[in-house]
């Protein structure tokens, strides 16, 4: 059986903000933390390294139960079996990838503003990644963030779970979930922490207050 969509609180790897750390030891952590859901983000590695690091990652989330996630890359998404794919503006267009990983994948998008959200909406993407949030270094090439009235609307309009990121942390997860947003997508605040599991489990219990289930 995959894994099932649970945005609540969703890990998107970057291996320079592990800052030297073993990417499979930030996973586990930041799942034991209760990370719900992970991207693998390799924005450097070659294609053999995207899929060695994924063969790694992918037993790890199985054994927590969280979808397992590649970003941009239909490619390895299949021959790794993962759980799905995240993609933006520039990767595979929404309806080939859907033809290429079937019905049952999870696909997500990035939506930027409210032009790329009615795009968007015409697809039955399974999320939507609306981002950024707030400023962020982790993703140099980001537009400018939303604005947060804007950010509140895009989210009602969405019409489906919707995952905030950029530049989310504990001093701010409240505010884009106060305006909707489904669940959290965080990179730096997890793999960059001194403990990704006790900044997982603080994210979490954020996330528990203001989306009780
Ligand atoms: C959950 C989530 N939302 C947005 C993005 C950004 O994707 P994209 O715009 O394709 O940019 P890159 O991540 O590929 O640099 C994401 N990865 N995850
Ligand atoms: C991949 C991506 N897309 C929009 S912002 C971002 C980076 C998020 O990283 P961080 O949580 O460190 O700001
Ligand atoms: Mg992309």
């Amino acid at each position: 059986m995959p894994a099932r969509l649970d945005l609540r609180l969703y890990l998107v790897t970057d291996p320079v903000g592990c800052m030297g750390r073993d990417l499979a030891w930030v996973v586990a952590e930041a799942l034991a933390g209760g990370v719900t859901m992970v991207q693998l983000r390799e924005k450097q590695a070659t294609t053999r390294e995207f899929l060695e690091r994924a063969w790694r990652i992918k037993p790890i989330c199985d054994a927590a139960g969280a979808p397992f996630i590649i970003n941009d890359r239909v490619d390895v998404a299949l021959a790794v079996g993962a759980a799905g794919v995240h993609l933006g503006r520039q990767d595979m267009p929404y309806a080939d990838a859907r033809r290429l990983l079937g019905p049952r994948a999870i696909i997500g998008l990035t939506v930027h503003n409210m032009a790329e959200l009615e795009e968007a909406k015409a697809t039955d993407a399974d999320y939507f990644g609306l981002g950024p949030a707030f400023p962020t270094r982790t993703k140099p090439d980001a537009p400018a963030p939303w604005g947060m009235d804007e950010y509140a609307r895009a989210c009602v309009l969405a019409g489906r779970p919707v995952v905030a990121i950029g530049g989310i942390g504990p001093h701010n997860a409240r505010t884009v979930l106060a305006a909707g947003a489904h669940g959290l997508a965080v990179s730096s605040a997890i793999c960059s922490a001194d403990s990704p599991k006790w900044a997982a489990m603080e994210l979490a219990a954020l996330h528990a207050r203001l989306w009780p289930s």
